[in-house]
């Protein structure tokens, strides 16, 4: 299946943000919930509102050290790096964010480290991702996106560099005009949407790749 991306451009945001709803099945939706659930619970680290779970490396500022991705994810980072997201390269690294109802993420900028455009597919419950404008240390509320379950969310320019993304710690979001996808969404105006367990893929690539010499390391 060839998507044409700019069928799913968000006009009413600012530049730039892609939002394709049912970019995975309910049978892909299952994979991925039940995968994450089945890591180990090593594999996850918990902070103070969320959980997460690191594939491909943990990012730093000098790169990442690659680490294998299991199979069943490569195939979701593949369908999203065939889209030419990431062009010339492709993803090699994946945040898995767990949120209970009342649980969101601070306000930020993804930051230098990866490739400026971010992709996210939610699993479970939709969210309310809300941006930002940062002027002389205050913030403006810009807009909203309603991310809906099996949906994949596209965010590049000053969506990605300049406007912080967020997410409020409540347990229902309601519909309103400020939500600038909503034609796209099977949602309308004045809804209220209670929020369930949402785990959510957030893909991205990080250009620097560090390879391990043989030659640091120093044997006794
Ligand atoms: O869960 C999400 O949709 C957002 C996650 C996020 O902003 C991040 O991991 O940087
Ligand atoms: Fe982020």
């Amino acid at each position: 299946m060839v998507l044409k991306l700019e069928e799913f451009k968000v006009e009413d945001a600012p530049k730039s943000v892609y939002y394709i709803p049912n970019f995975i099945s309910t049978e892909d939706e299952e994979i991925i919930t039940s995968k994450v659930y089945g890591a180990p619970k090593p594999k996850w680290t918990c902070l103070k509102n969320r959980r997460l779970q690191d594939y491909g490396g943990i990012p730093h500022r000098n790169g990442i050290i690659p680490e294998q991705i299991p199979l069943w994810l490569v195939t979701y980072m593949d369908r999203v790096s065939d889209l030419n997201v990431f062009q010339p390269s492709r993803a090699n690294h994946c945040l898995v964010n767990e949120y209970l109802p009342g649980q969101g993420i601070m306000p930020h900028l993804d930051g230098p480290i990866f490739f400026p455009t971010v992709t996210t597919i939610t699993c479970g419950s939709h969210t309310m991702l809300e941006f930002l404008r940062e002027e002389e240390g205050e913030r403006y509320f810009i807009c909203k996106l309603l991310l809906e379950p099996r949906s994949l969310v596209i965010l590049k320019d000053d969506m990605y560099k300049k406007y912080l993304h967020t997410i409020e710690e409540r347990i229902v979001d309601t519909v309103d005009e400020s939500c600038v996808n909503l034609n796209a969404t099977g949602h309308k105006l004045g809804d209220i949407l209670e929020r369930g367990t949402r785990v959510s893929l957030t893909i991205r690539n990080v250009p620097k790749v560090l390879r391990l010499s043989l030659f640091n390391i120093k044997i006794k």
